[in-house]
């Protein structure tokens, strides 16, 4: 069998007295799009974070194409192949869609070679007319298909995702379902989100967490179906 993209054995990360992180061993494949769900709390920004080399775990590793990037920084996590998109907004209002996307080829490419990847990248994201507009002018979902062609732009090979469908209508979920499968059939993903609806159109396989540690890993239907899942997480969510 091929090894795994990514892998995390025995990952732990405690803040002070806080586990939020509880000896989680993953496996993503190469080319996977891996959904993560779990209640608030659970630890799935955490987990992120100790991806991305934003946090130092406690306790464990992390192995990318078999690499430990455990203790590696951020940038050097960056080039290695694994890109993210957080809910903090990183693109810059001031500027147009098109120059926000230079910004980030540039990082990688130069002269036409970057132009020549930022106009795929308007394409990719739909963004192709709305390419001289200002970033703060758009619509939340505009402004989130930005960040997406922020993160294409720099290929990686790995892409994680934060809430991508927060606060977007439900014309803009589907789009941006259907972008996140495209994206798919070039990078693995890992895709943290709270929309069932939208894990339902993207996922295949959904991997649980719940006060820190993985609760179960299956397809999105036997998770739907799942009496614990319903019980700590899904539950709550028709309630609320
Ligand atoms: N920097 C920090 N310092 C102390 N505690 C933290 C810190 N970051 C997270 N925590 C705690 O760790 C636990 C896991 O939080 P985390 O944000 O990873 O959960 P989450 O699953 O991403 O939740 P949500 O769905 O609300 O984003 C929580 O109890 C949180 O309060």
């Amino acid at each position: 069998m091929a090894a795994p993209l990514l892998q995390t054995q025995d990952l732990s990360m405690h803040f002070g007295g806080v586990r939020a992180v509880r000896h989680v061993n993953f496996s993503l494949a190469e080319g996977e799009l891996r959904c993560l769900i779990g209640p608030n709390g659970a630890g799935k920004s955490t987990f992120f974070k100790m991806l991305t080399g934003q946090l130092e775990p406690t306790h464990g590793q992390v192995l990318f194409r078999g690499k430990d990037i455990s203790h590696a920084h951020a940038h050097d996590i960056a080039r290695l192949g694994i890109g993210i998109k957080t809910q903090v907004p990183s693109v810059f209002d001031g500027l147009s869609v098109r120059e926000n996307i230079w910004l980030a080829a540039n990082r990688l490419h130069a002269g036409d070679k970057t132009r020549r990847v930022v106009d795929e990248m308007l394409t990719r994201v739909g963004l192709t007319e709305a390419a001289d507009r200002l970033v703060g002018q758009l619509a939340h979902g505009q402004r989130q298909w930005v960040e997406l062609g922020l993160v294409l732009a720099t290929d990686p090979e790995l892409i994680l995702l934060d809430e991508p469908a927060a606060g977007m209508t439900h014309e803009e979920v589907n789009k941006t379902a259907e972008l996140v499968r495209e994206i798919n059939r070039t990078k693995a993903l890992i895709v943290v989100e709270h929309d069932m609806q939208f894990i339902r159109m993207i996922a295949k396989q959904v991997t649980v967490f719940n006060q820190g540690s993985v609760l179960v890993e299956d397809t999105v239907d036997n998770i739907m179906r799942n009496p614990q899942v319903r019980d700590v997480y899904l539950g709550k969510q028709a309630a609320a």
